[in-house]
């Protein structure tokens, strides 16, 4: 089932009877390099951002598209177009929009790499029965940064695009080029608060006693159960391009993702964002790659007296509980990327990954895709759809998990633990979990979310320390107190 909004001009329903067109009066793209643009006669980028492309210095605006790691990415602009998708058909019905959209575009790329020429970001539910949008976003303006240079492309209702036509969207699009490294410090006194109540907190360990009970008894092997905490910006609305940028610049390894799919509620209304360290999906050049997590230490717990990176060692690598965690993580992807590959190459060990919060299990994944009858790879919102959702996030086996989550958190999970990320025109695309982040609801009011893999050693109380680990990273960008009591609950 699909929504688009008919007030909207150029709203259009599908002549197949597939989802609501928006965009149709699209005509073509054009992808400049950077540089190029930079060099035009009175050009708005600034020659020091052509020369050091860092994408997290153009983190700003309300209506910013985003998918960075360490400088790297894509940072979208405006809309040209977008689709609203809910429900199981969700993943199929934003496919089958994007595939349109692309079959009326007359693409000029001359880099013709993965992500360059035109590109959506998207963001879909956790679960099919959410009534949350899901839904794909084309902006009107892409800059994008891979290892081998930066470009720029424009989305336009137009023909015959000139590189003077980029440079004239940038100046209306990108509201600020920050220096390199910049977070602008928070404004004195009134921080968001965030409301975690001691009532809340105990009826979600209670929820994690059940779980566990349900693994004991054998009807599960893992679940994974999370909860939601709100934060009030109080007098001043929530500074999310802000957070994005603290985002990017502290958690440099993961992904900082910020998609708003369902646009016409407002810019503040369903945005998505974080920073998220699990890659659920890769597609790149007929190779999919992922990293998957599960296992997890709070680093504020390690000892004082010892080398921090080797006790994380010793006590994620030989615990049978984190490792068990792992196990069912990894298994679920294999499994479920089977009938699409072949040569799945995995270490046979995890690794530890380091994040400034937390140390997670992880391992990478990488395969090769296996080319159908018609000598195509499948894209990537087709393994999205494939791998969503993996026992990281869900549990095993899936359904059942599926099901006690629902019953057990007593919440819609919305847009968290969801795929989020981006695709082009060439079956490419990147889609990490949106875990991490949050789900902004009006101006001045989000909603951030963590969740634990529990199996049948779990303590809920260890569980709910181990999301508050989780969250401090997106409650600090958003400028709460680390403690949580800035101005009490
Ligand atoms: C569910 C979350 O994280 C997931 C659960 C993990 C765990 O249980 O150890 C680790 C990483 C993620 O796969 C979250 O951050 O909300």
């Amino acid at each position: 089932m699909s929504t688009a909004d008919p007030r909207e001009p150029d709203h259009d329903p599908s002549p197949a009877g597939g989802p609501p067109v928006r965009g149709h009066a699209l005509r073509s793209s054009l992808t400049v390099e950077l540089s190029e643009l930079a060099a035009l006669p009175g050009s708005p980028v600034p020659a020091d951002f052509a020369a050091q492309p860092d994408l997290r210095r153009i983190l700003d605006g309300e209506r910013t598209s985003t998918w960075t790691i360490g400088g790297l990415g894509l940072v979208g602009f405006g809309r040209a177009a977008n689709v609203v998708v809910t429900g199981e058909g969700r993943f199929t019905a934003a496919r089958a929009w994007w595939d349109g959209l692309l079959g009326q575009l007359e693409i000029a790329d001359p880099l013709a790499r993965s992500a360059t020429g035109p590109v959506a970001f998207g963001a879909f539910t956790f679960a099919r029965a959410s009534s949350a949008s899901s839904g794909l976003v084309l902006p009107e303006l892409v800059v994008g940064h891979d290892h081998d240079g930066a470009w720029v492309t424009l989305v336009s209702e137009r023909n015959r695009l000139e590189p003077a036509d980029v440079a004239d969207a940038w100046r209306r699009l990108v509201p600020r080029v920050f220096p390199a490294g910049h977070v602008d410090e928070l404004p004195a006194g009134s921080a968001p608060r965030q409301a975690e109540d001691e009532a809340a907190a105990r009826s979600w360990c209670s929820a994690v006693s059940d779980g566990v009970e349900l693994i004991r008894e054998g009807h599960l092997q893992k679940l994974v159960l999370a909860r939601a905490v709100s934060v009030h910006g109080r007098d001043r609305p929530l500074d999310i391009p802000r957070a994005l940028r603290a985002l990017a610049r502290d958690y440099d390894t993961c992904w900082t993702y910020c998609v708003n799919v369902d646009p016409d509620r407002g810019p503040s209304a369903g945005r998505l964002f974080g920073a998220t360290p699990e890659r659920l999906v890769r597609v790149l050049d007929g190779t999919l790659h992922a990293r998957v997590l599960a296992g997890t230490l709070d680093r504020a717990a390690a000892p004082g007296d010892q080398d921090g990176t080797l006790w994380a060692r010793r006590k994620l690598l030989e615990d049978p509980k984190q490792r068990a965690e792992h196990e069912f993580a990894i298994a679920s992807l294999l499994q479920s990327v089977a009938a699409y590959t072949r040569e799945v190459r995995s270490s046979a060990d995890p690794f530890v990954l380091e994040l400034p919060n937390v140390w997670h299990l992880a391992s990478d994944v990488a395969a090769e895709l296996t080319p159908g009858a018609d000598g195509t790879v499948p894209s990537a919102l087709e393994l999205v759809e494939a791998v969503h959702p993996t026992a990281a996030v869900c549990g095993t086996p899936t359904h059942a998990a599926a099901e006690a989550i629902t019953q057990l958190e007593g919440m819609d999970r919305g847009l968290y633990a969801g795929p989020v990320g981006w695709l082009d025109s060439r079956h490419n695309g990147d889609f990490g979990i949106a875990l991490r982040g949050g789900v902004q609801r009006t101006p001045a009011l989000a909603q951030v979310y963590a969740g634990c893999g529990v199996v049948g050693a779990s303590v809920p109380e260890e569980e709910l320390a181990e999301t508050r680990a989780k969250l401090r990273p997106v409650l600090g960008a958003l400028g709460v107190a680390a403690d949580g009591s800035a101005g009490g609950s």
